[in-house]
This record gives structure tokens, C-alpha cells and sequence, in this order.
């Protein structure tokens, strides 16, 4: 029985050849896409850095560890490569919302953020013990989590008019709708993109999904802000500025309201 860390022992092999472009890296394109990963966080970092000062937490160094592993799952094709990259992300998203979920988004029997940690821890263990058994299932799992966000937006949303926040919420649906189609596009219809010789839809999925987050992190911390620093005036904004034609949005808080 080969080791769990051997090369091509993970349930789920990508439409992308194996080995086609080097003699370590079973699948190149699908490996060198992680770049976007590494890339998102010190971006997320020094945008929000305002933000991080004020709430003293993010969430997103986590993001490297999904980053590093997905390289060496991708780089591996392995069993173990296939566990780290799911467990990775399960484990980020879990932080991500002991943190960061309101608290009038509890379910009705949780009392405080206390309890909703523990709720979350349950449900994280139970999906850690799960990925040994199918890990190939928890992957879908895991993109069912962006519906549970892209819910949390939507009521967000009918609570606030400012159309940056709105405008902000559309391009982070759109390239997440880009990314989940290429990522279902490369499971389900391999056998198309190979007859067109076009087999790299799951690294387009990780650089799309990366720019998703770069939505995604600025319009939920924006959201945390005006619960949990109720000080401060969030505002969304551009980086490097307004009116170039590609920007970057990130959290500005403004100076604290006159208190008489
Ligand atoms: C401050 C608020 C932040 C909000 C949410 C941020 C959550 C960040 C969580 C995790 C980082 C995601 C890193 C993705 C790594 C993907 C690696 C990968 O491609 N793995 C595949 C195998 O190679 C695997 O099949 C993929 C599994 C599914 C991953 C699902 C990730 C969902 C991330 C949520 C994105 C939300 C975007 C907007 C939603 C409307
Ligand atoms: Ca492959
Ligand atoms: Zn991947």
C-alpha cells in the first residue's frame, strides 16, 4: 500500500495533465497559481491596516497556510496534500466566523459569542473527522459555505443604502460566480476542456477566488465595524485611487464622531 504522502495517492486528481510541464510537479499551472494566495494577505494587511489597529485581529494570516498547502497538494497530487488544503481552509473558515459573525446572526438558542464558539468548534471537528473519511465531499461542503455568505451580505445589505457597499457586494458576487463555475467546470466537464486542449479552469478558480476575498475581507469588515467599533465612521474606498479603472477596495476608518 503506497504511503499517504506519495505522489498521486489524493481521491480528487484535476483536469490538468500530470507532469506534463515538469518532473516534480504533478500539476504545474494548477501549483504555480497558489502565487494569489501569498499575494492576498500582506494586501489585505496593509490595506486594512486601520482596521487590524483598532479590532486587533484578522483572521487572514490563516489564508497562507491554505495557500502553502494547496501548493503541496497540487504539487503532490497526495493524500495528505488533499487533507492539508481542505482541513486548511475548513479551519480558516471557522475562525473566520467565531469572529466575525454578528452576533444578531446567532441561532436563536446560542445566548453568547461564548457558546457560538463552542458551536462552531463542534462543527468543525465534526468536519475535520469527516475529510478522512471523504474528503472529496467536504469540498463541496466548503463552497456551500460561500451561500451561508453571500445570505449574511444580502441582509447586510437591505440594512444599508451607501451604494459603495452595494456596488462592492456585486463585483464580489461576480468573480465569486466566475470562480465556483470554473471549479465546477473543470470536475464536471473535463472531458470537454481536454478534447480543446484547454484543461486550466481549476487555476483560473484560484486566482478568481483570491479576488473574490479581496472583496469579500473589505465588505465584512466593514459590516464588523459599524457593530463592533461604533467609535469610528467605516468607509469603503479605493486603492490606489477612486477613479483608476482597476482599484483595490479596503476599510478606512474615519475619525472618531465628536463625543459631547
Ligand atoms: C473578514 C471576513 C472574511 C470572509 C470570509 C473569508 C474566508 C477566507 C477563508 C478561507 C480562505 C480561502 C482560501 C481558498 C483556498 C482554496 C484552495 C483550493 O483551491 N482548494 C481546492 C483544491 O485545490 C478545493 O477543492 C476547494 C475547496 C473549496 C474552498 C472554498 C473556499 C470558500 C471561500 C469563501 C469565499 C467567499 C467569496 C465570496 C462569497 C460570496
Ligand atoms: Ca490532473
Ligand atoms: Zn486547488
Amino acid at each position: 500500500m503506497p504511503s499517504a504522502f506519495a505522489y498521486l495517492t489524493s481521491e480528487v486528481d484535476w483536469c490538468e495533465g500530470n507532469f506534463e510541464h515538469s518532473e516534480v510537479i504533478a500539476e504545474y499551472y494548477n501549483t504555480i497559481s497558489n502565487v494569489s494566495f501569498f499575494l492576498l494577505f500582506p494586501i489585505l494587511l496593509y490595506l486594512n491596516h486601520q482596521y487590524v489597529q483598532q479590532r486587533r485581529l484578522l483572521t487572514q494570516p490563516v489564508s497562507l497556510f491554505a495557500g502553502i498547502f494547496s501548493t503541496y497538494y497540487h504539487l503532490t497530487l497526495s493524500y495528505v496534500g488533499q487533507l492539508l488544503d481542505e482541513l486548511s481552509i475548513l479551519w480558516t473558515l471557522a475562525l473566520t466566523y467565531t469572529f466575525w459573525i454578528p452576533k444578531c446572526y446567532f441561532p436563536g438558542f446560542i445566548k453568547d459569542r461564548t457558546q457560538f464558539v463552542c458551536l462552531v468548534g463542534i462543527a468543525t471537528i465534526v468536519c475535520t473527522l469527516m475529510s478522512f473519511i471523504k474528503p472529496a465531499f467536504n469540498a463541496y461542503l466548503l463552497n456551500s459555505i460561500s451561500l451561508h455568505l453571500l445570505y449574511l451580505t444580502c441582509q447586510e445589505l437591505k440594512k444599508c443604502s451607501n451604494p459603495r457597499v452595494h456596488r462592492i457586494a456585486a463585483f464580489m458576487v461576480m468573480w465569486w460566480m466566475l470562480a465556483i463555475s470554473c471549479w465546477l467546470s473543470d470536475k464536471w466537464f473535463c472531458a470537454f476542456w481536454q478534447r480543446i486542449n484547454f484543461c486550466y479552469l481549476h487555476s483560473f478558480w484560484h486566482v478568481l477566488i483570491s479576488i473574490a476575498l479581496l472583496y469579500c475581507c473589505p465588505l465584512f469588515i466593514y459590516f464588523d465595524s459599524r457593530y463592533e467599533i461604533p467609535a469610528f465612521e467605516p468607509e469603503l474606498q479605493y486603492w490606489p485611487s477612486d477613479s483608476w479603472p482597476i482599484a483595490l477596495p479596503y476599510l478606512a476608518l474615519r475619525t472618531p464622531y465628536k463625543q459631547c
